[in-house]
């Protein structure tokens, strides 16, 4: 464990219900610290496109290769979109820390307890709404949703904060109210003084 870059370059867990604003503070950050941060790299089991390289956009692999590592407890999340398999791979994670950047996952609750299992070594940072009603909203302002998909982020939004409020859910819960006071909050939680959480 002490050998593994994870140990330095802690994963930072950024979860929150749909429409909280993580995009927004994360690119943000990014643009901030351009060289400190990174996404890890998702499988797929569609084709690669012209000009699309393995291990640049997404690793490319077989469905059986995929279903492989659904069952060796290899993902932090996959799903199906068309007939395709997409997921994020805790290898993939660990390639982020290897190259000496932090790796920011910005997952749902059921990735969250799956990177619990892991020996990622993450910090988990929650992003809260400043309540239900402000976060319909958001989500109604940024005029993504249908009726539905919106009924179906708030259910799982309500989902979410309750899952928060369990001791030991979240190293750091953040609310995002005021964009500036909550973006100087996550990023120095991030940061940490230079530590980024690292205990040495
Ligand atoms: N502090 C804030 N005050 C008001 N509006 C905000 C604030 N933060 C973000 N928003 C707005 O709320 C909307 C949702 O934000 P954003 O798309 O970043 O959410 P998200 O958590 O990344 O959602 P998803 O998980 O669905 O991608 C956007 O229109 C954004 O401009």
């Amino acid at each position: 464990m002490a050998t593994s870059s994870v140990h330095k370059y802690r994963p930072v867990v950024v979860s929150g219900p749909s429409g909280t604003g993580k995009s927004t503070l994360l690119k943000r950050l990014f643009a901030e610290f351009p060289d400190t941060f990174g996404f890890s790299i998702s499988h797929t089991t569609r084709s690669p496109r012209a000009g699309e390289e393995d291990g640049r956009e997404y690793y490319f692999t077989t469905k059986e290769d995929f279903l492989k590592l659904v069952s060796e407890n290899g993902f932090i999340e996959h799903a199906q979109f068309g007939g395709n398999f997409y997921g994020t791979s805790v290898q993939a994670v660990r390639n982020i820390a290897s190259k000496q950047r932090i790796c920011i996952l910005d997952i749902e609750m059921e990735g969250v307890k799956q990177v619990k299992r892991t020996d990622l070594n993450a910090r988990f940072l929650f992003l809260a709404p400043p309540s239900l009603e402000e976060l319909e909203r958001r989500l109604r302002g940024r005029g993504t949703e249908t009726e539905d998909s919106l009924n179906k982020r708030l259910a799982q939004a309500r989902n979410e904060l309750e899952y928060s409020r369990q001791p030991g859910a979240h190293d750091k819960i953040v609310v995002n109210d005021d964009l500036e006071k909550a973006y100087t909050e996550l990023r120095d939680w991030i940061v940490d003084g230079g530590k980024f959480g690292a205990s040495e």
